[in-house]
């Protein structure tokens, strides 16, 4: 799971009606000195709502998770740090026969990698002479039942951790009827466990179940590795595609939920299950297949997605009409021209056709290289008047220019020229446009981007202020807009792991920040 309207305009977009909420839910509640509460919804289950109201950056909640493991669709990894494993030499668990990366890893024998309860089930069950090392991307599916067994094995080693598990939701009865999804479990989990590891003690059902659970309520979390985690509480934050909340997690694990805008107390604390970044019929999509529900939220609701037009094209007939799905909350609407002056003679694609040619689109742009400034910018040029200039693919392509004008071979910022500096900052302008709308607030995404405007804009002031072309009152504006891109940059990524990119980052973000300041004390204040 995932993290965001404009700052001080977020009560108007409380989650949950009065009318939808059935019930007080206490027994989350720790004695009145917890920041948020659990209410439930028919529509949602239930959810949390914040009891006080919350400032961007403000720690919601911080907690260790209850079980960590690979992912489904996981590449081979160790089992105890849970490091890729097919793209270097590895090891078997001298006890257990199971990939580790070294007899050495730090995550044998600690509670979220490897332990000793685990290893010694696996090594009685004989379990590993069902890997073939020598094909080592078929152990691939093997690991598929390690976080379900792991679930299990709490059944005995801690019953409290298991009934906590046992109260979240499965969605068995929906997830029944998805074959891909249930035949799957059953091949990869179920059988694993039961026929080919003989662990008789559990159903069919209870494995099914515990699958279930994990899907609905992980967290993608860990660093450079694929893994997932699931979290005593943070779990009941209820989806939404404009979420008000971010989160971090820490070497430990330890998952740290804080609220990326202002959120007034009653109002729904959310995330985003799904992909802030994608149209609604994709993040629908995932939803929908992933976590099985459908969502209504504002943004889902509005054919111009709240003003971000994420999924907009262009009219080809009248060439200045903007065309929006007639109704976005079902995935086989037609697409109409919304110009309402005579100019359009009418315009409208079935959902069909507009599928057809997304995915013509989207595999082009599959094919640009992650690197590829020019193809990009073709890219972007060529599709002018057919995409929205804030498509979700034409953003996506944006926030990948906007970081790499300043950054790639060709195209480091020292080494940019004027027209090619104006270029990175119109369109970091654009990115920020849109994130206001569908990202808002402290989220990582406009802590980058911030941090990246800043940089062309200070080349251009140094490159002019040394040419002696700014008036005294032009010198401060253009250094008050830098302090104030770079200060909300650093406060933003200050909460980012030190180590990570957007950590060090944050890191520059204060640095740089300080240098401007000491011009402040030159110049007086600006
Ligand atoms: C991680 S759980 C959240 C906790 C859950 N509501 C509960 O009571 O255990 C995710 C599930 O909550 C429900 N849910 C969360 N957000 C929702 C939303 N915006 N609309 C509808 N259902 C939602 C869906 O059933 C989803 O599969």
């Amino acid at each position: 799971m995932n993290a965001r309207k404009k700052k001080g305009k977020s009560r108007s977009r409380s989650k949950s009606t009065v009318s939808d909420i059935v019930e007080n839910r206490d027994e989350y509640f720790g004695g009145g000195i917890e920041k948020y509460s659990v209410k439930i919804s028919k529509l949602m289950g239930r959810y949390m709502v914040a009891n006080v109201d919350l400032r961007p950056g403000e720690v919601i909640l911080s907690e260790l998770p209850i079980v960590v493991g690979p992912c489904t669709g996981c590449k081979v990894q160790c089992l105890g740090c849970y490091k890729n494993l097919e793209e270097r030499t590895f090891t078997k668990c001298k006890q257990c026969g199971w990939p580790l990366c070294s007899q050495k890893c730090k995550g044998i024998g600690s509670i979220f990698g490897h332990t000793e309860t685990e290893c010694f089930i696996l090594k009685q069950t004989n379990s590993a002479r069902f890997l073939n090392y020598k094909n080592v991307s078929t152990i691939r599916t093997h690991l598929h039942a390690i976080a379900p067994l792991r679930c299990l094995l709490l059944k005995t080693t801690s019953p409290d951790q298991y009934n906590l598990i046992l109260n979240m939701e499965h969605h068995n009865p929906l997830r029944q009827n998805i074959p891909e999804v249930w035949n799957t479990n059953q091949i990869n989990v179920v059988d694993r466990i039961i026929k080919d590891w003989g662990l008789k003690e559990y159903s069919e059902e209870e494995i099914h179940t515990v699958c279930g659970i994990l899907e609905v309520n992980c967290f993608e979390i860990g660093h450079d590795v694929n893994v997932r985690g699931l979290y005593p509480k943070a779990f009941l934050m209820a989806h939404d595609c404009v979420p008000n909340t971010n989160h971090n997690d820490e070497e430990n694990y330890e998952l740290t939920v804080r609220a990326s805008t202002k959120i007034f107390q009653g109002q729904a604390i959310t995330l985003s299950y799904a992909y802030t970044l994608q149209s609604t019929l994709k993040r629908r999509e995932h939803l929908l297949n992933n976590k099985f529900f459908e969502c209504f939220c504002k943004r889902c609701s509005d054919p111009t997605e709240l003003g971000s037009y994420s999924s907009a094209l262009l009219c080809p007939k009248c060439t200045t009409g903007i065309v929006l799905c007639d109704n976005p909350l079902h995935a086989e609407s037609t697409w109409s021209c919304t110009e309402l002056s005579k100019k359009c003679p009418g315009y409208t694609i079935t959902a069909k056709s507009m599928k057809l040619l997304l995915d013509r689109i989207t595999e082009e742009v599959d094919g640009i290289d992650c690197n590829d400034v020019a193809t990009m910018e073709y890219f972007l040029s060529k599709y002018r008047n057919v995409l929205h200039p804030k498509h979700y693919i034409n953003f996506g392509i944006k926030v990948s220019l906007s970081q790499l004008y300043g950054k790639t071979k060709g195209f480091l910022i020292q080494e940019l020229n004027e027209d090619q500096l104006e270029r990175k900052i119109e369109i970091c302008r654009e990115v920020l446009e849109v994130l206001d709308v569908i990202e808002p607030g402290f989220t990582r995404i406009r802590g980058v981007t911030l941090y990246e405007l800043h940089a062309p804009l200070m080349i251009l002031f140094t490159r002019q202020a040394a040419e002696k072309n700014l008036s005294k009152s032009e010198f401060k504006r253009r250094l008050r807009e830098i302090f104030n891109y770079l200060k909300e940059a650093s406060v933003i990524l200050q909460f980012e792991p030190k180590s990570s990119a957007e950590g060090k980052m944050g890191q520059a973000a204060r640095e740089a920040l300080k240098q401007v300041e000491e011009w402040q004390k030159i110049i007086g204040k600006f």
